[in-house]
Order: structure tokens, then C-alpha cells, then sequence
């Protein structure tokens, strides 16, 4: 199993569980979408599974181990909101080379423009802004992306050259996908296997470690 989440349970508060024994395997060479409804949870599984959020029982293991407590993290979690996961006070460029230094062909790909790099977060546009939290995301020490909403905020023919990037750079690379969306025809369409959140309490989607 490449990522493996075993009884997750969370709450943001003790009285209010917002996670209850969540249980979700995903094979090598999976890409797996996640669909639910607004509110149920999605994003703080999310969190839990790149490393950011502790789960108050339960564990993610990944390639069979937990994920490291300090260092780059394989599994790497692109947000739905860019501009909470960019320090307002660093300029891009800055941002960017924390994680890694792509190469300028890299960077156009990503349709991300020279100038943008000298400019803070708040003189970029909100779409401009997830083209870095993308290409952010996909240093050389990455081996699994959870894209939770990733391309909500961008209109549909930057939705789909994203998409259609990020796929590349996957399958050139041999990473691991987690899809949180609202849109069944987009998992669909990117994803071999979609799951329902709610069924990832009951065990559904969840195969043993054996595999
Ligand atoms: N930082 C927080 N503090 C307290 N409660 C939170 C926090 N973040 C989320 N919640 C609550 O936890 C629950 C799950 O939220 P989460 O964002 O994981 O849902 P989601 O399925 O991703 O929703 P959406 O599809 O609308 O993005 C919601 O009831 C939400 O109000």
C-alpha cells in the first residue's frame, strides 16, 4: 500500500468529532478521487494525510511508514485557498526555492510569468497564486500529491491545461494522486478509482497492509 490512513478519528474539538475511524488504502499507481458534501470532512483528512494535522487515534503510514516528523514531506497537499498556504511576507521567489528550484522551462510550463517571482502574494491573482502552490508542490522529493479543490478558483481552460500538466508530471515521475473535488466528472475523468467520503467509515475503500 502507498498511502494508508488506519482508523483516523479528529476532532477540531474534543465534543465535536469531525473524523470517526476513517479508514482509506491507496495502491501504487492508484489515482484516487475523493467526493462528498460540503462540510464533511474532506480537507481535514487532507490535512491529516500530508502530515499537517495530528489525528487524535489512528495513524497514516506511508509507503509503510509514518510520515517523517521533520524534512520535506513525500506526500504534499495543494490547497483549495493559495493564499493560506503562501507566507504574505515572502516574495515568490523566496516561497518557491524553500521547497525547491525549477528550472525555467519548468516554470513556464506551469504558465508562471519571470516577474511574478519579485512580486509578494497579494499582487498576484488567485489563480496566478496556485500556479506557485502547484509548482511548489512538485519538487523532486515528492511522491504522492493530494490536490484538495486544486482548480476550483481557475477558469475551465486553465482547469484543464493545469490538469493536463500535473498529469504529465505524475506519470513522468510515477506519483501517487488524492483528488478532493465536488466534481464527479472531473475525478472521472483523472481518476481510476472515486470513493464517497462516507464510506470511508465502514471500511469501504480500505484494503488490508498484506498488499
Ligand atoms: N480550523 C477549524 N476549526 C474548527 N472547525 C473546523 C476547522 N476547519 C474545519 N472545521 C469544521 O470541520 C468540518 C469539516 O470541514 P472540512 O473543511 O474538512 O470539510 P470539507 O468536506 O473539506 O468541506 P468543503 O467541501 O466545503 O471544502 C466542518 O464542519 C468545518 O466547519
Amino acid at each position: 500500500m502507498l498511502l494508508e490512513a488506519k482508523d483516523i478519528c479528529f476532532g477540531y474539538t474534543k465534543n465535536n468529532m469531525v473524523l470517526k475511524d476513517i479508514n482509506l488504502g491507496i495502491k501504487p499507481g492508484e489515482r484516487v478521487a475523493l467526493i462528498g458534501p460540503s462540510g464533511c470532512g474532506k480537507s481535514t483528512l487532507s490535512q491529516i494525510l500530508a502530515g499537517y494535522l495530528t489525528p487524535s487515534s489512528g495513524s497514516v503510514l506511508f509507503e509503510g511508514k509514518p510520515l517523517p516528523k521533520e524534512g520535506y514531506c513525500p506526500v504534499q497537499l495543494i490547497y483549495q485557498h493559495p493564499e493560506k498556504a503562501i507566507n504574505p511576507r515572502w516574495k515568490l521567489q523566496k516561497t518557491l526555492n524553500e521547497a525547491w528550484e525549477p528550472d525555467e522551462t519548468f516554470l513556464a510550463e506551469m504558465g508562471i510569468e519571470k516577474q511574478w517571482l519579485t512580486r509578494y502574494p497579494n499582487e498576484l491573482s488567485g489563480g496566478e497564486l496556485q500556479r506557485f502552490c502547484v509548482a511548489r508542490a512538485l519538487g523532486p522529493q515528492t511522491q504522492f500529491v493530494i490536490a484538495d479543490e486544486m482548480t476550483t478558483m481557475l477558469d475551465v481552460i486553465t482547469q484543464a491545461q493545469m490538469w493536463r500538466l500535473m498529469l504529465t508530471i505524475l506519470e513522468k515521475r510515477g506519483l501517487g494522486l488524492l483528488v478532493v473535488t465536488h466534481s464527479l466528472e472531473l475525478a472521472e475523468q483523472i481518476c481510476s478509482r472515486v470513493i464517497k467520503f462516507e464510506e470511508l467509515g465502514t471500511n469501504h475503500g480500505f484494503t488490508s497492509v498484506v498488499d
